[in-house]
């Protein structure tokens, strides 16, 4: 088989929706929305037939590249854009018209919006205060919010006396304080530091476990806050939603090429299937027989068939490297060592596979000569099929 395409495919993958949306009814509802800025020659698409529910006590994280239409999604659903098609519902409400304020959302920014000149307490109590919430109860919301990303302590100092992760946890608070059925948050870590955002993420998942009935939509381009809060990750490409599903489904089985390698980087291998039986694949790489995975959704099915050059997606953690000439390995040549403290990540270029690097982690501190000879194998239980398509 030369790789040279056949005029086949394989059957296009239907993003499932799956979770607590399945038995429950949805709290958000996205119905084919479409939001395109400008008109004519200058028209941008900036969101095109996005569909999407999120349950209640659910958290989805709306993860692509940088102009993906992520942050768009969040401001049809929060009322700051209105879609050009299609509707946002919010529980069996049709909220597609209405003004932000009217929706009970709590929205949190990348860049915090405090007012600069208002305590505390009383960013805070803004939201409150415009809902006409009766004086005598203000404070005692307030205090609620604060406790609950522990900033209780905080309320008279104004936003300019705190750092920039107790100003996003004002922030977190104020949306909080409303009490809203649905929490938006877009990119919140993203003007954080490196061990601030780690902090700030274990809280986040706290808070999450201490809202159960809220519905979350988190926007992030990164794949790690993604995996840490979703219960379902809604991986965005060109302004569409490309995939979606459970956080560990993506990650095991990648239903694409883009979804595999955006979700946790991956190396993506060029084979064609040989043989499915099951769940159990024989492909062959350059000639080379490898036995992997050939995932099936839970619902539907891939029919995987002989001949189709497809992907064989393996982890760099599933990467293993051994003697040359070892049973069942590849000859590969080292190109690259980097030391990244618990594990080595070590690139390679594999005789088979011309044009392709592969990169391997592997544990502790690996130094390897470039241009060195070695074996490497792709053990079944860590190689999965990915359609080439
Ligand atoms: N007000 C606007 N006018 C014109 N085009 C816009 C406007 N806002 C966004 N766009 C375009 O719409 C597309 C989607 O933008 P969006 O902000 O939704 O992407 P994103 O995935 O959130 O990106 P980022 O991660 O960089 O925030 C981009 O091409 C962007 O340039």
């Amino acid at each position: 088989m030369s790789g040279i395409p056949t005029g086949r495919t394989h059957p296009s993958h239907t993003p499932a929706v799956r979770g607590a949306t399945e038995y429950s009814a949805p709290v958000i509802t996205f119905d084919r929305v479409t939001v395109a800025y400008g008109r004519g020659r200058g028209v941008t698409h900036a969101l095109v037939d996005f569909t999407l529910r999120v349950a209640r006590g659910e958290t989805v994280a709306l993860l692509g590249p940088s102009g993906s239409g992520k942050s768009t999604a969040l401001k049809a659903l929060a009322g700051f854009v209105r879609p050009t098609s299609g509707s946002v519902r919010l529980g069996s409400r049709d909220v597609t018209g209405l003004p932000p304020a009217k929706r009970g959302i709590g929205v949190v920014v990348q860049s915090y919006a405090l007012f600069p000149h208002m305590k505390v307490a009383d960013n805070v109590a803004f939201g409150l205060r415009a809902r006409r919430v009766p004086r005598a109860e203000i404070g005692a919301r307030v205090t609620e919010a604060l406790e609950m990303v522990g900033m209780a302590a905080y309320g008279k100092r104004l936003p300019r006396e705190l750092s920039g992760g107790q100003q996003q946890r004002i922030a977190i608070a104020r949306a909080l304080a409303i009490r809203p059925a649905v929490l938006l948050l877009d990119e919140p870590l993203a003007a954080l530091d490196a061990q601030l955002r780690e902090t700030m993420l274990g809280e986040l998942t706290r808070l999450r476990a201490a809202l159960p009935d809220t519905a979350m939509l988190y926007v992030t381009h990164d794949q790690g806050e993604a995996l840490a809060l979703a219960d379902r990750i809604a991986v965005m490409r060109n302004s569409r939603l490309a995939d979606v599903d459970t956080a560990e489904n993506l990650w095991k089985r990648p239903p694409s090429s883009f979804t595999a390698e955006f979700l946790g980087g991956a190396n993506l291998l060029p084979c064609t299937v040989t043989r499915v039986i099951g769940t159990s694949a024989r492909v062959s790489i350059g000639g080379v027989p490898v036995t992997a995975t050939a995932p099936q959704p839970d619902i539907g099915h891939v029919a995987w068939e002989s001949d189709l050059p497809a992907f064989l997606c393996v982890r760099p953690h599933a990467v293993t490297l051994t003697a040359p000439g070892a049973k069942g390995s590849f000859a590969a040549r080292i190109v690259s060592t980097v030391w990244r403290g618990s594990t080595t990540r070590i690139t390679l270029t594999v005789d088979e596979l011309e044009g392709v690097q592969v990169d391997a982690d592997v544990a502790g501190h690996d130094q390897r000569t470039p241009g060195a000879v070695v074996g490497v194998q792709f053990p079944s239980d860590g190689s999965v099929l990915v359609p080439a398509a």
